[in-house]
Parts: structure tokens; C-alpha cells; sequence
């Protein structure tokens, strides 16, 4: 149930769960308090910046062949993911629980994302369209058997509302990671995370993250 998917939720995702628009939780599963907008915006900055930013992006097809967990994800092919549970989180935003080989990783690191893709009808040719957005998984990039997805459910949204019809059982096609730099603990002093370019550390000592539109402004 929903409930517990938060419980497991709060368990696997080492974030400290805040309620980020300040209010009393409303329902049982608030009680977990998510800093959705933090998440979000964290996220989905990074994510944005690395999808967007770079003409080079690299696909790990190495990623497979290390020894360690089995990996879930394929860089190369499109993969049917199973959805486990869902639960709501604000009037608009979703969380998405799918699941997999529970002795797998996802196979997503810190700064990566992955493709979805859903089914919208046929071209002229008879040949079936879809749409394709990128999302970023919320859980932690070493849970094994499932990963979580924070989705803005968008009125007209294409994809959003493909994802805000599911219902546990179904699948989604997910293709990954898309992965431009590989984080590593303590790589950098600092990291920062803005959508504006305003000051920007050292060079020798931090990453700092901006919008697509002033990725030039990245320092590594
Ligand atoms: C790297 C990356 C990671 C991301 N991670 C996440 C994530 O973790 N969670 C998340 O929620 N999102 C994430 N996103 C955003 C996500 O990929 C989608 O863009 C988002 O879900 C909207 O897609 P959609 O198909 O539902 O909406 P779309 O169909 O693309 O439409 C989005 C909105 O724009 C409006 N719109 C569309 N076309 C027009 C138009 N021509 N004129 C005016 N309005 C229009 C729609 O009505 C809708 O409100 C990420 C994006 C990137 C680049």
C-alpha cells in the first residue's frame, strides 16, 4: 500500500524528509515529510544541466560489464519496467514506484537520468509514435529491485499523464542512464545547485550546477 511504499520510501532515500511547503501533513502519507521542491528543483537541475548541456553525452555502455550487482538498466535498449505502487504527493506531483530483479541495481548514479517512453498512436506509415521525456529517480542509486520517480503531473502533459493513468502492474519503457559526470564522495568542496547564474565558487574547489541556458557558466 501506499503507506508503506512511503516507510520503504523513507528507509531507502537518504534525505532528511521535511515538509517543504511548511504546513501540517494532511494525509497519512505526508507523514513522511518530502522537501519536494527541493528534490525537484535538485534533480531536475542537474539532470536538465547534464541532459542539455553537452553535445557529448555519454552513454555507460561499460556499465554491464563490472563485476558487482546485476545491473537493470540497458544504455541501448528500450526495457519494460513494471510499476509497483504509486502515491500522491501535492494536487500535481506523483510519486512512482517500478520494480525489477530484486537481487538488481538500477544502474544510475548520482547526476544521471533515464528516458521514458510511452506509446502515442501511429505515423501515416502505420509504425508506432511515441513520446519520449527524461525523468530523474528520487531513490537511492543502490536500492535493489526498484526505483522511485517524483513526476509533476502537467494538465496537457503528454507524458505526465500517460504516467498519471498507470495503475500498478502496468509498464513503462525506460532507457539508461544518460550519465555526463561521474560523482564520486569528496570529489569537490562545494556543490552548488541554481537555476540563475550569480556567484560561482572557485574553480579549484567546487562544481557548480546552473540552468541549461547558462551552462556556459559551469565550473568544474
Ligand atoms: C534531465 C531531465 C530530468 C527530468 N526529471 C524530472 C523528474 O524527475 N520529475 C519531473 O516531474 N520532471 C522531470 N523532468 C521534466 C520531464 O522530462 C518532462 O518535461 C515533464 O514531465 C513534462 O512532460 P510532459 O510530456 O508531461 O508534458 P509536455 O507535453 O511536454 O508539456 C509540458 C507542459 O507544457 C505545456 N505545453 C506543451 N506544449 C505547449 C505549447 N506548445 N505551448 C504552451 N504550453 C505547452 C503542457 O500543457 C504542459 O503543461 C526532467 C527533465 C529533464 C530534462
Amino acid at each position: 500500500m501506499a503507506t508503506s511504499f512511503f516507510r520503504k520510501l523513507a528507509k531507502a532515500t537518504p534525505i532528511a524528509f521535511n515538509n517543504a511547503f511548511g504546513g501540517q501533513p494532511k494525509s497519512s502519507f505526508s507523514k513522511f515529510r518530502l522537501p519536494l521542491g527541493a528534490i525537484a528543483a535538485a534533480s531536475g537541475g542537474i539532470s536538465y544541466y547534464y541532459y542539455f548541456s553537452s553535445p557529448n553525452l555519454v552513454h555507460l555502455d561499460q556499465i554491464n560489464d563490472v563485476t558487482g550487482p546485476k545491473i537493470a538498466l540497458n544504455p541501448d535498449k528500450w526495457i519494460e519496467f513494471e510499476l509497483q505502487d504509486t502515491a500522491r504527493v501535492s494536487h500535481n506531483s506523483r510519486l512512482f514506484r517500478f520494480s525489477f530483479d530484486p537481487s538488481a541495481k538500477l544502474g544510475l548514479d548520482v547526476a544521471s537520468c533515464i528516458l521514458t517512453r510511452a506509446p502515442v498512436g501511429q505515423d501515416a506509415e502505420g509504425k508506432t509514435k511515441y513520446v519520449i521525456r527524461p525523468y530523474t529517480p528520487i531513490s537511492d542509486p543502490d536500492s535493489r529491485g526498484y526505483f522511485d520517480l517524483l513526476i509533476k503531473v502537467y494538465p496537457e502533459g503528454k507524458m505526465s499523464q500517460h504516467f498519471a493513468s498507470l495503475k500498478p502492474g502496468d509498464v513503462v519503457e525506460v532507457k539508461g542512464p544518460i550519465e555526463k559526470l561521474r560523482y564520486s564522495p569528496n570529489m569537490k568542496k562545494h556543490i552548488g545547485m541554481h537555476k540563475k547564474c550569480k556567484a560561482i565558487s572557485s574553480p579549484e574547489t567546487s562544481i557548480v550546477l546552473t540552468h541549461a541556458s547558462h551552462a556556459r557558466h559551469q565550473v568544474l
